[in-house]
């Protein structure tokens, strides 16, 4: 990836970028989070770990303004979030890359890849966007509907990338991916890492998010019930696999 392809912000780096707290979100009647306090710093990448349905992807929607009620602060590069619309929160420079993918099944990469409006300057180029992930070139003119997993899943990276989202939100990236590809976007999140780009990557098991987060966050019925850094895993790794029962 050429260097000037994802610009670092000109503010320090180590700043605190994403901080909620008290997050509580609902849809209609149902409550799933009950006071999240998560903090993500520039530059960083961070894990959520938890098994299925402890509150991570409500968490991800509810940064997006995508759950049906929230309540609580999350402050993004210092503005306050939790009442905006999912447009104006995507403006902001964040961008949710879903568990689903949603990929146009009846478009080609190319028209996948320009159909979000730029957001904001300093998005990836389509060249570096292709250097990213070379197998996107190789596929330009497929549908939607030919492409593997793993292609479509860097084809929904990349389409966020092109967009000028520098906060990017990860779901499950490697859900159902067979392990040379997970070792493939394994390396395309470090490269962006590299790059200045700040991330939280949802997964269920600490495999893949122990090769590419700074710090880990354990959601368990709706909170955050444990945090760790990188340096700390290992120390820890018994009392995660409890949590996450692998
Ligand atoms: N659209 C919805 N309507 C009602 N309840 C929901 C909805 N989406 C999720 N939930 C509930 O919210 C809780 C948290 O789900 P969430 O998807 O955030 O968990 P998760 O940790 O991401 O798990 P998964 O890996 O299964 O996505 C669960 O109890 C789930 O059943």
């Amino acid at each position: 990836m050429a260097e000037a392809a994802v610009k670092p912000q000109s503010s320090a780096a180590g700043a605190t970028r994403l901080k909620i707290e008290g997050l509580n979100a609902y849809y209609g009647e149902s409550h799933v989070l009950h006071g999240v306090d998560i903090e993500v710093k520039r530059g960083e990448v961070v894990a959520l770990l938890g098994r299925n349905g402890a509150g991570k992807t409500s968490t991800l929607r509810s940064v997006m303004g995508l759950v049906g009620r929230r309540t609580g602060s999350i402050v993004f590069d210092g503005v306050e979030t939790a009442k905006l619309a999912p447009h104006r929160i995507a403006r902001l420079g964040i961008g949710y890359v879903p568990e689903e993918r949603g990929i146009f099944a009846s478009l080609n990469v190319h028209e996948n890849l320009m159909l979000p409006p730029v957001i904001k300057p300093g998005g990836m180029s389509v060249p570096d966007i292709f250097t990213l992930f070379p197998n996107l070139k190789e596929r330009l003119y497929s549908p939607g509907t030919k492409l593997s997993g793993g292609e479509q899943q860097m084809l929904a990276i990349a389409r966020i990338l092109r967009s000028g989202a520098d906060f990017i939100l990860l779901d499950e990236p490697t859900e159902g991916l067979a392990p040379v590809i997970v070792q493939q976007i394994g390396a395309a999140v470090r490269r962006l890492k590299e790059s200045g780009l700040t991330m939280i990557v949802v997964e269920q098991s600490i495999h893949f998010v122990s090769t590419i987060a700074d710090r880990f966050y354990v959601m368990e019925d709706g909170h955050v019930v444990d945090a760790m850094t990188a340096a700390e895993l290992a120390a820890n790794r018994d009392r995660l696999v409890t949590y996450l029962g692998v």
